[in-house]
């Protein structure tokens, strides 16, 4: 059984750049790795240096259109699957889905349970899957991925940042996923807030498993236009994840 580990945390705080590193080490290693990108914004495949246009969304929606017009003896979950696996882009040492858009008006109901049997299939393909999770974590409300190994949220220095942590731990008691850990990253720490962060963490009973400090390199790649993927094994971002990644048993 795959490992699963769901990154999640407010826009701008560095969710996508932290998976995008994470993936990265996991490469460096032997695992077989599922990445998906299931925040509607989509950022994960530019971060990664990936130029891909298809999503999950537009497949979910061509069943949607076609249900009714396809035979009734064509089967429509081998037809989802196959879609699927076109869609799958299979990048250096990982394999990469998008889920893109989100649903149109209508029910959703039969593709998404067709879409939930194909996707507890295809994670049995993988050592780990590693999902890039919107903030309100709506797919996993919707029962796509049942149960979640580690729940990563990242979050700036900030004490409401932490606040949102805690709101997140709480909100996932609320969802129908069963989450067995759950971890913050802190990201964007200097000097002057490290103390401070791990005490006021502390204070509110959150797990924190790394601090990722604010790295010219990603800076001058984001202001470049370059991907993070590649990033040289001198940045202290990319030696902070790789501590991170071991205390995850990455
Ligand atoms: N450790 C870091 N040091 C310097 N800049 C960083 C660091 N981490 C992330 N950034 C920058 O912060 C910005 C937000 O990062 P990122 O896109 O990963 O956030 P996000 O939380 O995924 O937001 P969104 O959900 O809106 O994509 C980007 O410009 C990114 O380059």
């Amino acid at each position: 059984m795959a490992k699963i580990i769901a990154v999640t945390g407010k826009g701008g705080t560095g969710k996508t750049a932290t998976t995008s590193l994470l993936i990265r080490q996991l490469t460096k290693g032997d695992k077989v790795v599922l990445a998906v990108d299931a925040d509607p914004d989509t950022n994960l495949p530019e971060t990664l240096g990936c130029d891909t246009s298809k999503t999950i969304g537009d497949i979910k929606e061509y069943m949607h259109d076609e249900r009714d017009n396809l035979p009734p003896d064509v089967n429509k979950e081998s037809i989802l699957e196959g879609k699927l696996y076109e869609i799958l882009e299979e990048m250096p040492g990982y394999d990469l889905l998008v889920m893109g858009r989100p649903e149109g008006s209508g029910c959703y109901c039969y593709v998404n349970n067709l879409l939930r049997g194909i996707m507890n299939k295809l994670v049995t393909n993988y050592d780990v899957l590693i999902i890039d999770a919107e903030a309100g974590l709506e797919h996993f409300s919707r029962k796509i991925f049942r149960n979640v190994d580690d729940l990563v949220v990242v979050t700036d220095g900030s004490r409401r940042g932490l606040r949102t942590a805690e709101r997140i731990r709480e909100l996932v008691s609320e969802l129908e996923t069963d989450v067995s850990n759950i971890y913050v990253i802190a990201n964007k720490v200097t000097d002057a807030n490290r103390e401070r962060i791990s005490s006021t963490a502390e204070e509110l009973g959150l797990e924190l498993i790394g601090m990722i400090p604010v790295d010219e390199m990603i800076v001058e790649r984001d202001l470049a236009g370059e991907p993070l993927f590649d990033l040289p094994d001198d940045s202290v971002a990319v030696q902070e994840v790789e501590r991170i990644a071991q205390k995850l048993g990455l």
